[in-house]
């Protein structure tokens, strides 16, 4: 087993990395500091759940728990109001109080969605992040926890930190392929802002991470959460470095929300956007390697570098108008100017954002 650890004062907290661990989760949770004399809510999605949930469940209350469960549709569509309110109907009717916990089994979108109930639900209760995607390395570590606007991602949230990050890497093994590119996004993206030598690494070793090679898989999991948890630990609430997580997102997140949240993963769009992030760089003086790097690293994990034609360049410059980082006025983007190094820029002009849009429509080759 690897472990990590989020460095936050008394909100810090370990990720826990390796083989067999849902088998030991009640342990893993009595250690976090958990009681069983408060129910916990384990949240999952229905392709999660006949797979993985009556096994933590079970495990759960042999430990001593009172455990319920919360099981919503699968995919980015669940990240809702909606789907937040259900579940603080299921915290009510299993009587959860203010020292029980709600347990997160799935990918980003559970994790999201069940942290944020976690922030809310009795303004606030304790929360276990155990992904189950490649993509949650990144989702379940670092506390920004969201649901989603029609117009705008992640628009409603919040930061709450889980208690505990318990990465089973066994639970892997039933990803669809496509899933497990998108969650490669993430994991290049953790080299692209901060360690020129694991692009390197990941370039060398995609066909191993394709096909879930689980000690290539362990190594560049742990390698993603190290990244983010250094970053998450210096500056937990976004007012300045954490940004640099950001890489791709100022367009990756327009295109999620004008496609209708599900023609594109977030993998796929962050990779796209990315994509577009390098074009910037270079234009603004990075060397053509960044952008040609980018592009290979990417394109070898199996993820989309071209954004097809039939997007609305004028819908996605208007949608890319509700980032986050947006702000008096100004577009801010974080910009590579070296594989492994970014800069926040809020000097970006529109007319370069529409061009590079439109250049990666001209460039459509999706995989
Ligand atoms: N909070 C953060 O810091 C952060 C970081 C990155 C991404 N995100 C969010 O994460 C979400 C994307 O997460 P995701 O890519 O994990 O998507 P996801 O949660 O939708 O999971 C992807 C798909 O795989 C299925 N699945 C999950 N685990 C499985 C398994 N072990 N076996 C078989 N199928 C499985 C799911 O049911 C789903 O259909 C987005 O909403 C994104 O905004 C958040
Ligand atoms: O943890 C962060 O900070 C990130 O930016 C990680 C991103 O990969 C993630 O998609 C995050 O949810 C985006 O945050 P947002 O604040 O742009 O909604
Ligand atoms: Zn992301």
């Amino acid at each position: 087993m690897r472990e990590l650890r989020v460095d936050l004062g008394e909100r810090s907290y370990p990720i826990r990395i390796g083989e067999g661990l849902l088998g030991q989760a009640g342990q893993e949770l009595l250690e976090a500091g958990l009681s069983v004399k408060s129910p916990l809510l384990v949240v999952s999605d229905d392709s999660v759940a006949p797979l993985y949930l009556e096994p933590l469940l079970e495990q759960l209350r042999s430990a001593g728990f009172r455990a319920a469960s919360c099981v919503v549709p699968a995919g980015e569509s669940s990240k809702s109001l909606a789907r937040f309110e259900e579940i603080m109907t299921r915290a009510l009717e299993e009587g959860l109080d203010r020292k029980s916990a709600i347990v997160a089994l799935g990918g980003g979108v559970v994790g999201d969605l069940a942290g944020y109930a976690a922030a809310s639900y009795m303004r606030g209760i304790r929360f276990v992040q155990m992904p189950t995607t490649i993509l949650a390395h990144d989702s379940s570590v670092g506390g920004k926890v969201a649901v989603n606007h029609p117009m705008a991602k992640n628009i409603i949230g919040a930061f709450h930190q889980p208690a505990l990050v318990l990465y089973d890497l066994d639970t892997l093994k039933t990803l669809p392929r496509r899933e497990v590119s998108a969650g490669l996004a993430e994991v290049v993206k953790h080299g692209l802002i901060r360690d020129a030598a694991f692009v390197d690494w990941c370039v060398r070793h995609a066909d191993r991470l394709l096909s879930l090679d689980p000690e290539a898989l362990g190594y560049a999991l742990f390698k993603g959460c190290e990244v983010k948890a250094a970053v998450v630990s210096a500056d937990e609430t976004e007012q300045d470095l954490r940004a640099i997580l950001n890489l791709g997102h100022t367009i990756g997140h327009a295109l999620e929300a004008v496609a209708g949240y599900g023609e594109l993963l977030h993998g796929e769009a962050i990779s796209i956007g990315m994509i577009g992030s390098a074009l910037l760089g270079v234009q603004l003086g990075a060397p053509q390697e960044v952008y040609l790097r980018t592009r290979e690293a990417l394109g070898k994990a199996g993820l989309p570098v071209s954004l097809p034609e039939h997007f609305d360049t004028d819908r996605i410059m208007e949608a890319m108008m509700h980032d986050k980082k947006f702000g008096e006025g100004k577009m801010v983007f974080v910009v590579p100017t070296a594989i492994g190094e970014v800069e926040i820029r809020s000097d970006i002009r529109e007319q370069w954002v529409r061009d590079i849009v439109e250049r990666l429509k001209r460039e459509a080759s999706w995989p």
